[in-house]
């Protein structure tokens, strides 16, 4: 095939009740049965418009908020997919597996591959030192099973978030992928975006086609939202990537998307409901075999290639997300402005359909070690409209805007080829098609985008400045010890 049909779908997770002991293994059935009764109805319309595969969030089948053991009674004993099993029409084989035995039956029932994120309980004994006292590993898992409801894929969570106490670390990040007749397919979960292994090993190495990514993401404007930086990692890794976000607006989760390396191809993002949403669209099976492919970008040609546009005179200091920006205003209705930080300089042209009066935008730099939350090294051009005209409000979140731009390009002095790029307009919307990346590393929009301008950054990641991770401090620490 030299196109699939791709279905994401963004559920509004019915979480259990919040409880300081462990339920009876059938209450949490139940409660896992009432999520798979919504996502049945999703698997089925997708079905309904010929999807070849869905992909459903993290967290979606149980919700959050547990710890080690008032998860435990939601954990199923999930195989190596090398045992060729299918649960829908063997689900004695193993051990009591209610929730792979339905997640198979509606893979095969709707004739499509089905994606979700379960638990897995490994148990262990004594005679491992490691062995967590419960006697089981517990870990965040993505399952895979195909249109004949066989499973043929796990892949254990390796960047847990906040450290997700309720789970373990897998020893080793995992690079699960599985063939299909529409691509190769490659799979992670959520906080695992932000780091090398296993993302970047799939795409550059194992060479996927696909990313199928589920998530529970906290949205952060103005440069970590989700559909922002999900389709920016889609477009600066050129692959393609299936996000399923869980939706709870309470803690601003929403954003999901089929995305392609050359722009999106469906997103969704609800701040307003409550309610679950089916995304459809069709996308190349090899991408880089596609005319439409981007050509290979080098991300600091332009920058370096340019003197500072502008003095610093003027430049001040604000705050993104937990990290010290340098900042300076777009202060005339069109100009040329360069921003430094360290070793990065960011330029900036622009010009403004009209300056508005009560909005200010300024662009920023920002290379340094980001510490909250998780530790990544990050270097981040990014034009911005500040919260207020008080420039002391840039970099705090605002999600509608006034100000279109006729065209703007930017660009920066990377030390990494990681690069994401981004374009957020007004509303927290994408703006498929209204920009494009160019080999020497400019982010352009030629005749701007069609609604006002909330972010357009060029996000970086520089994975080997990052300083070990929890996951190898654990380790070092048990070795010690050992
Ligand atoms: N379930 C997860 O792994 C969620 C992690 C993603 C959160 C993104 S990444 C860093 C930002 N911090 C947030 O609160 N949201 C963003």
């Amino acid at each position: 095939l030299d196109s699939y049909i791709a279905a994401v779908y963004e559920h509004s997770v019915i979480l259990p009740n919040v409880t300081g002991s462990p339920v009876c293994p059938d209450d949490a059935l139940m409660l896992m049965n009432k999520n798979m009764d919504v996502l049945e109805e999703a698997i089925k319309a997708a079905a309904q418009q010929h999807a070849h595969i869905i992909v459903t969030p993290e967290d979606g089948i149980y919700g959050w908020a547990f710890t080690r053991d008032t998860i435990f009674p939601y954990l199923e004993d999930i195989p190596d997919p090398q045992v060729n099993w299918i649960p829908c029409t063997d689900p004695k084989r193993f051990a009591p597996a209610p929730v792979q035995e339905r997640l198979s039956c509606m893979a095969r029932d709707n004739a499509l591959y089905v994606v979700a994120n379960i638990g897995d309980k490994k148990p262990c004994n004594s005679s491992d030192p490691k062995c967590p006292s419960n006697g089981h590993y517990q870990y965040n898992t993505n399952v895979v099973f195909d249109s004949d409801g066989k499973l043929v894929a796990r892949y254990h969570k390796y960047n847990l978030f906040m450290s997700e106490t309720q789970f373990d670390y897998p020893k080793e990040p995992e690079l699960v992928t599985f063939n299909t007749p529409f691509g190769k397919f490659g799979l992670f979960t959520c906080f695992d975006i932000l780091f090398h292994d296993p993302a970047v090993t799939l795409v550059s190495e194992l060479q996927v086609d696909t990313v199928l990514f589920t998530t529970a993401w906290m949205n952060v404007l103005p440069h970590l939202t989700a559909i922002e930086f999900h389709s920016a990692w889609a477009m600066g890794l050129g692959v393609n990537f299936l996000a399923a976000d869980t939706h709870n607006t309470s803690m601003a989760m929403t954003g999901s998307g089929i995305y392609a390396p050359d722009g999106p191809r469906a997103f969704h993002y609800d701040m307003e409901t409550e309610n679950g949403h089916l995304l459809v669209a069709e996308l190349s099976s090899h991408p880089r075999l596609s005319p439409a492919y981007p050509a290979a970008v080098n991300w600091s040609a332009y920058a370096k290639s340019v003197k500072r546009f502008s003095s610093d005179d003027h430049d001040f200091n604000g705050i993104i997300f937990f990290d010290q920006f340098t900042f300076t205003e777009l202060s005339k209705p069109e100009g040329n402005l360069t921003v430094c930080q360290k070793d990065l300089c960011c330029h900036l042209s622009y010009r403004m359909a009209e300056k508005q009066k009560d909005e200010v935008y300024v662009l920023g730099a920002f290379d340094g070690l980001h510490v909250v939350e998780g530790q990544y090294y990050l270097q981040i051009c990014i034009l911005l409209k500040c919260e207020s005209t008080d420039l002391k409000t840039c970099g705090q979140p605002v999600a509608i805007a006034q100000t279109k731009f006729e065209t703007f390009s930017l660009s920066g002095t990377f030390g990494t080829t990681y690069v994401f790029p981004e374009v957020l307009v007004s509303g927290v919307q994408l703006a498929p098609g209204e920009f494009q990346v160019l080999s020497d590393g400019r982010l352009i929009s030629q005749n701007g985008t069609s609604k006002p301008v909330l972010t357009v950054a060029l996000f970086g990641r520089c994975y080997e400045k990052d300083p070990p991770q929890p996951q190898s401090t654990l380790l070092f620490l048990n070795n010690g010890a050992a």
